[in-house]
Parts: C-alpha cells; structure tokens; sequence
C-alpha cells in the first residue's frame, strides 16, 4: 500500500514525540541475524476456517470488528476470534448479510457469549450494519464475491474496501497532510493469506505492498526494543494508563512510526542479508511477542480503527 508506506514516512519525518532509533534498528537485526521468527497464522488455534467462502464472511466480519479490546481488562482479540467461530459453527447463517444489517448491541454480546456490554459497542453495531447492507447491495451479500472482485491483488482488495466500506478507513489529519493507515483492511488481506495460506481466496500476487498494521500492541513491542523513543510525557501518559486522544499528534505519530520503522527493518535485512522479508512476517512475529508479555503497556485510544 504505497498511500500507507508514503504518509508514514510523511509523519516519520516530521515527528516530534515519537522517534524512530536507526541504531537500535540495526542491533535488532543483527541480533536475529536477518531471520524473523516464523508464526504461523492461527497459532492460537482459535479462527474458524473451512476453506471456503464462509471463512472469508467470517474474516471480515471479525476485522470489521477488530479494535478496541482494552476498555474491558478481560476481553482480548481471542474473545472475538474464538466467540465469532463458536457461533459460526453453531448456526452457518449467522454471518449472513441480512443477520449483519439486524444485530442489535445485546444480540450481539450473546453472539460472541459475552456477559456485558462491549467497548464502543454502538459502533461495533453500526459497523456490522454497514458491512451486512453494502455487501448486499454491492456483492450479493457476500465478502466471497468482495475478493473476488480483486482480481488477487492485494493493493485493488484494500481500494475496493475502502471505498465501499466507509468504517475501514482508517485516516487521519497530521499537520494539515491525510495520512492513511488502514488497518484492519489491511489485516483482512493478510488474514485471508495466512488462513488460505496464500492459495485460492488468499492468493495475492502483491501481497508484499503490505505494511504492518499499526495497533497498540505492536508500537508497544517497538518501544520495548528501544526501535521507538517516546518523548518523556508521552512515555507519562502512556506508562499510567492515561487516555491518548485519538487523532492528536501522539497518536499519529505512535503509529506511523511504527509502520515506518518496521519498513526500515526490512530494507536493512534485504541489504545485509538479501532476504526479501515481508511485512506481514514481521508484523505477525512482533505482535505475537507482544501478546505474550502481560507487562507490556501500551497506548491507549478509543478507536473504532484499531
Ligand atoms: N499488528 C497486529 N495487530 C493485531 C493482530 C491481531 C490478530 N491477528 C491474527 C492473525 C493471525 C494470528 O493468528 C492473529 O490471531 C489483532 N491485532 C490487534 O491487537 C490488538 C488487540 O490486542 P489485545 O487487546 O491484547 O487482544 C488490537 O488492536 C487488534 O486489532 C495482528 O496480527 N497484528
């Protein structure tokens, strides 16, 4: 995604809270000696999948509803991934467009058997609605014909999102310039190349125009190996829990940073050590480490983005 890459590198450049440490780059890479950890995606076992078109309904509707898990101390990604798959295996039309456009916010706590309300939960709601109505208005109600429609590229699949699906886009203003970051459409496109382990509806011939995708695990990761520096109120706010406004310079730059300097991370491993790595790799590999290391405190931001 070049309208990704390019805004992050905007905002690197002209950061002022969060820093990018090339030094610290580089000793990160030499110590892996250029060779990420391979994840497996699903390494939780947690995903549904039946290597068909109900798995691609199923991915999008989980990363339409992808953010935000931290209000609530107990629910985690896993919650949603797991209580979106039980629930599918239990009734197939769950997912169908028709149930999407109707679900209310308690409907849709027992669909994911949660026992309160959900963070941001009106939003998760209108959301959903707004996946079920433009997918039957535009793809006979499924994400199947969505991908489709790509024609197995990557970069078309994340402009088609985009553009039909106005909750997927994920921008903001920094600085008078609109910076893209489109996270969870592009976490979608990995999730459909992880899931069908890039064959059939997860074959992308430009799957590495990728990024990573700037959450709050993943910068929290960063920083912990010294690649990002936080200004020292920022490291304040984030370090007690404060609340970091969404859209504010912070947040931004939290983010694009951390796109940057993983795109930084590649390019230095293709230099000294030839491999052509994806993002995706590396994304999958910090994010897992990030998730396992309860200690980690990260920023956090009411988003419907992330
Ligand atoms: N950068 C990045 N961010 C990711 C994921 C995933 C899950 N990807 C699946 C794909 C294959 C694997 O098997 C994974 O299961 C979730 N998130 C983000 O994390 C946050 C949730 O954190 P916590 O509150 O602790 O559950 C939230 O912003 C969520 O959007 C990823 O892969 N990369």
């Amino acid at each position: 995604m070049e309208a990704v890459r390019a805004s992050a590198a905007w905002v690197a450049s002209r950061s002022s809270h969060v820093k990018v440490d090339m030094l610290e780059i580089e000793k990160a890479v030499d110590k892996i000696q250029g060779n990420v950890p391979k994840v497996e995606w699903d390494f939780e076992g947690i995903h549904y999948f039946d290597n068909g078109p109900l798995t691609v309904q199923y991915l999008f509707v989980l990363d339409a509803l992808n953010f935000c898990f931290w209000p609530d101390k107990d629910l985690t990604y896993d919650n949603l991934a797991s209580g979106l798959k039980l629930a599918l295996e239990k009734d197939k039309s769950a997912l169908d467009a028709d149930r999407l456009k109707n679900y209310t916010g308690p409907q849709l706590r027992e669909l994911l058997n949660w026992p309160r309300p959900l963070p941001i939960e009106e939003e998760r709601v209108r959301l959903l609605h707004e996946v079920g109505l433009e997918l039957e208005r535009s793809f006979g109600g499924e994400a199947a014909n969505l991908v489709k429609s790509a024609g197995n590229s990557a970069a078309s699949l994340i402009e088609l999102i985009t553009r039909h699906f106005p909750g997927f886009r994920d921008h903001s203003l920094y600085k008078g310039h609109q910076v893209f970051l489109y996270k969870r459409a592009q976490i979608f496109v990995a999730d459909l190349w992880g899931a069908f382990k890039g064959e059939n509806y997860g074959e992308f011939y430009d799957i590495k125009s990728i990024t990573i995708f700037a959450d709050y695990i993943v910068p929290a990761v960063l920083r912990e190996l010294g690649i990002l520096k936080y200004e020292s109120s920022l490291c304040c706010s984030i370090d007690s829990n404060s609340e970091i406004v969404p859209g504010s310079e912070e947040e931004v730059e939290i983010r694009a940073c951390s796109v940057h300097a993983v795109e930084k991370m590649r390019e230095l491993i293709n230099k000294k050590f030839g491999k052509q790595l994806l993002s995706i790799d590396i994304d999958l590999w910090l994010w897992s480490v990030g998730v396992q290391n309860m200690a980690l405190s990260h920023h956090r931001t009411l988003s419907i983005y992330y």
